[in-house]
């Protein structure tokens, strides 16, 4: 998979190299190219926004360096580009849409700030590539750096051969393998901690009833925290 990311902030990249993501770019599983969307502007002062049409507060990120780094990602593409612009303004970002772009073969970020990119970049994205307008929640950031942060972990992880143990993938909070439940507890050594034991049924070497009581706990927590979640 081949990911490329455009953005006024790369540096804001630099976690990518470290562990998870880092590994898998290491073993070749994945190739990250992030780009300076100023390399794309033209003036001494490689202006990225200008103030809106029809007022209001804020500036909004010009069309023509967005034109230009988009010409220049396709150009350089092996296939066809999934675009993905991170928006408050988008559809909810869960697994399933994780698990949807892990199987692609080259997603593109497009990091806007707030106040956002020209809609006419936007329309460009849709009528030329793949593209999706996705939110991680309904609350502010500044741009969508953090969003693609989280974004491209939870697809990257997704990706076959990055995770050493796929079957760890199955028991996680909003795996299929779990109905979408939220994770059960976990704990490991010591078995008392300030008082604390471990419960005793994880103890037992009973597999079995090991994975009703997981089960159990996971519905209920799920049942507690995000009855939204629950299908029955
Ligand atoms: N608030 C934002 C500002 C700019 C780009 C993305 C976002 C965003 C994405 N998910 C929630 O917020």
């Amino acid at each position: 998979m081949k990911i490329d990311i455009i953005s006024i902030f790369p540096d804001y990249f630099a976690p990518l190299s470290l562990s998870l993501v880092g590994k898998a770019i290491a073993k070749g599983i994945i190739d990250v190219d992030v780009h300076d969307l100023r390399t794309w502007t033209h003036d001494r002062h490689h202006t990225t926004d200008d103030t809106p049409y029809g007022g209001g507060a804020g500036m909004v990120m010009k069309p023509e360096p967005w034109g230009e780094a988009l010409d220049h990602v396709e150009a350089t593409a092996d296939g066809p580009l999934t675009v993905i612009i991170p928006t408050p303004a988008g559809r909810p970002f869960t697994q399933a849409t994780a698990y949807e772009l892990a199987a692609k073969s080259q997603l593109v970020f497009a990091c806007g700030r707030y106040e956002g990119i020209d809609q006419r970049v936007i329309d460009h994205c849709h009528d030329r590539y793949e593209t999706l307008e996705l939110s991680l929640g309904d609350y502010v950031l500044n741009g969508g750096e953090v969003a693609t942060l989280a974004m491209v972990e939870a697809i990257v992880r997704l990706v076959p051969g990055v995770i050493g143990n796929p079957r760890s993938l199955l028991e996680e909070s909003h795996s299929d393998g779990q109905d979408a439940l939220l994770e059960y507890p976990n704990y490991t050594k010591p078995p008392l901690w300030r008082g604390r034991s471990v419960p005793e049924i994880l103890l037992s070497g009973n597999h079995a009833a090991i994975a009703a009581w997981r089960r159990e706990q996971a519905t209920a927590r799920t049942r507690a925290r995000r009855p939204e979640l629950l299908t029955d």
